[in-house]
This record gives C-alpha cells, structure tokens and sequence, in this order.
C-alpha cells in the first residue's frame, strides 16, 4: 500500500491552520495558515515545497478563508487524498477520542457549541465546507477535550450541587488537548525520559491559552475547565475572574448574558487589559516603545502564568521540567523569561542565551544548570490530527 494523504483543517478563534499530510513523510506538500481573521488585517500564508506566498485577505472570515484553502489543497492533493481530519475544540463527555463523521457526530458537535462559542461554530464550517467539496472522502473529528478524559475526578469536578454534573454536564472539560499530548511525547523523544515515566508541566499558550500535568502520559490536570474561558489570561479572554462578576455586572451595569459573555470572550485578556490589541507581538512593540497597558498586560499575562503552573504542580508526583509552546509559547522569549522570574519556587530556572535562540521554530532547552528543564516546543496539532485520522481509518 503506498503513503496516504491526509488534509488537516484546524479552524482556531482567529485562524486556520492547514496541512497535506503524508504519513510517510514528517514535513507537509503544502501548509499554511490563515490569521488575524475577521480584521482588517487578515491576511493568509501558504507553503507549498519551498514556494512561499502570502495573500491578504481584508475582512475575510472562517468561511472567505476557506472558500478558497479547500480548492487550493484539493488542486495540490490531485486525485491522491484519503481523508480529511478537523480539529474540533469541544466535545463534551459524547467524545472521548477521534470519530468519523456522520449526522449523530454533527450533531453532537452543535450541542456543544454553546459552550465553546469562539470556536465549535468555526469547527462546523470547516467540516460541512470540507463535506461539500469532497463528499466522498471519509472525514474524522479530533477532539480538543479527549486528552483530558484522563483527569481525576476531584480535578474535573467543580464544588456546585451534584446534579448539575450528572444532569447537566457541568464540569471541567480541559481543551488543547492534542497540543499537550504531541508535544509531551516530543518531550520524551528530546530528552529521552520515557513517556510512560515522566512528568512534564505544559504551557500552551496562543490566542487561547492553557496549562497541563501530564503524568505518564496522561492528563491530570489542566487550566481550562466546562469552557475554554476558564483559566489564563487570553488573547481576548479573560480567563479566571470572580463568578460574582456576572451578577454584579447585571446588578449595578444591567447588562444581560450576552453583553457579558461577549465582553468576556471577545473584549478581554490581552486586548482588554492593553486597550491596544490581543497579539503578543504588536503588545512587544508597544512595550517596547513603552506602552503602559501593553506593560500592564505582559505583566498579568506572565504572572497568572506563573501562578496557573505553580498550581498544576500539585497533580505531579514529581517534576521532570515544562513546556512552551504555541505562538506565544514558541516565540516570545520576553514572555517565558517573565514567567519564570514568578517560578523561582520550582526551582526552575532559565538560561537566557538559550531561551533567545529558541524562537521561529526552533526546539530545545532553556533552563540554566540545577534547574528541571525547560523545553520549547513547536506543536504541531496537524501532524497528531493526521495521525489520528489515520489510525481511525485503519480500524
Ligand atoms: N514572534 C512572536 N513574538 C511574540 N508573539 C508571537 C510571535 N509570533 C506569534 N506570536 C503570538 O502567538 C499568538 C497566536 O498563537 P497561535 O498558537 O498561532 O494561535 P491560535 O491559538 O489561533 O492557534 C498571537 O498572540 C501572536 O501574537
Ligand atoms: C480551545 C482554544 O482556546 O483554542 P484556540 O487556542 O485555538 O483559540
Ligand atoms: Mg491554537
């Protein structure tokens, strides 16, 4: 049988990631990614071998983006494709590893959109506009929220009464999850501790942002929790804030649940914090330039960071070193120096020569001598989509 080809489509909040993959090969025919999607600034990059080249896309959104991504890799892919594999952020308890897509999939993937709002509608385009142009090509769902099954119970619940999680599914979920769990197994091929013996801090941070345990292998533990808006301070989620926020928003403001959802998800973080912009590298340029919200939300980021990190430690037995990864994870040096100026504690220490020349995509270690280590890591959830998509189709 010759290598099968595989189209990951990976529709995130503000972009597309995509990639033709080959099984027998580890770099991609053709990748590229859409970003800064629904701005004025959208804008999408291909690769395709060595030939790079870049479109702007002003204004355009998911569906714009993949009117014309789909027929670009189905020109690329020819007659060879075998299937395609979706990223999809949420999918509930209905799901707990990757399945084919059929009308009961669909719609378990919209019963749970109301509790990803950013991103399940987004996941839905990708697939019904992915059915429509190759309708005779199996397509697999990859799950955000599958690593997480592992979590333990007294780490999933949340303290409310218990018939809103056995009636009603409230509960922490954990998304990322096939970030965390590729580049926990790229840690164990960097430093040779095996993946059933090891435990790693991980800390992926892009427009959504999320921490994890991962205790040989598994999830144990991680920052998001029923939504992708619990946890870290995001591109333009707030993470963590006092649930009375809602109620006293109501209270005193009158707002109603939208106002405040739309305000949580889409006005904070970053972009809330700064005034300025949710993209960690037009808040670099601000700061550098001395911009006292772009300042202000470096530091919260970084801090609560730091404060999410130390927090997961307690789900380890022991602690082999961390992780970055992601846009922010692998490319802003500023912000894991910051982080682990917080994590003294851990006794987890950074080696700044090094922690500089890990960026662009460059893998390795950071740490200074005597400290657990510190790895960046570039992730790559296409290749574990493509990776997955295939083991379904060989069941
Ligand atoms: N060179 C860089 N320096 C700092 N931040 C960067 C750099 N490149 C990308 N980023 C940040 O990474 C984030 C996007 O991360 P990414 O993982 O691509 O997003 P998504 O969650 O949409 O997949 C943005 O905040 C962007 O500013
Ligand atoms: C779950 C999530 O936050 O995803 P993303 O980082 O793609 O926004
Ligand atoms: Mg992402």
């Amino acid at each position: 049988m010759s290598a099968r080809n595989i189209l990951v489509i990976n529709c995130g909040s503000s972009s597309i990631k995509f990639a033709l993959v080959n099984e027998a090969r580890t770099s991609f025919s053709l990748q590229g990614l859409a970003e800064r999607l629904g701005s004025p600034e959208a804008i999408l990059h291909w690769q395709l071998g060595e030939d790079k080249q870049t479109r702007k896309m002003p204004d355009a959104n998911h569906q714009a983006a993949l009117a014309f991504i789909l027929p670009l890799a189905q020109e690329v892919a020819g007659g060879t494709l075998d299937g395609i594999g979706h990223r999809v952020v949420h999918g509930g308890e209905n799901f707990t590893s990757a399945s084919l897509v059929d009308e009961r999939v669909l719609e378990g993937i919209r019963s749970s959109a109301q509790l990803a709002p950013l991103h399940n509608p987004a996941n839905l385009i990708g697939i019904e506009a992915a059915m429509k142009l190759f309708p005779g090509l199996p397509q697999v769902t990859v799950f955000d929220t599958a690593f997480h099954q592992s979590m333990p119970e007294y780490a999933y619940r949340y303290a409310v009464p218990e018939y809103l999680y056995k009636e009603h599914g409230v509960r922490r979920y954990g998304f990322h999850g096939t970030s965390h769990r590729y580049v926990s197994q790229r840690a164990a091929e960097m430093t040779e501790l095996p993946v059933k013996d090891s435990c790693w801090l991980s800390a992926h941070l892009g427009n959504g942002s999320s921490t994890c345990a991962i205790v040989n292998g598994e999830s144990r533990d991680t920052s998001m929790g029923l939504t992708p808006l619990e946890g870290l301070v995001m591109g333009t989620r707030s993470g963590d804030v006092d649930p009375n926020l809602h109620s006293h928003l109501a209270r005193t403001l009158g707002w109603n649940l939208e106002q405040i959802d739309n305000m949580l998800n889409r006005e904070s973080g970053l972009k809330g914090l700064s005034g300025l912009s949710n993209d960690m590298r037009t808040l670099s340029e601000a700061r550098a330039a001395g911009h006292a919200g772009a300042t202000l939300a470096f530091d919260v980021f970084c801090y609560r960071l730091a404060k999410s990190l130390a927090g997961m430690a307690c789900a380890l037995p022991r602690l082999d070193g961390l992780i970055f990864t992601g846009g922010i994870g692998e490319n802003s040096a500023a912000a894991r120096s910051r982080t682990l100026q917080f994590l003294g504690l851990l006794h987890l220490r950074i080696d700044e020569e090094a922690n500089a020349r890990c960026v662009f995509g460059v893998a390795g270690e950071i740490q200074s001598k005597d400290s657990p280590r510190i790895l960046v890591i570039p992730t790559n959830e296409e290749r574990q989509i493509a990776l997955d998509t295939l083991a379904l189709l060989d069941t």
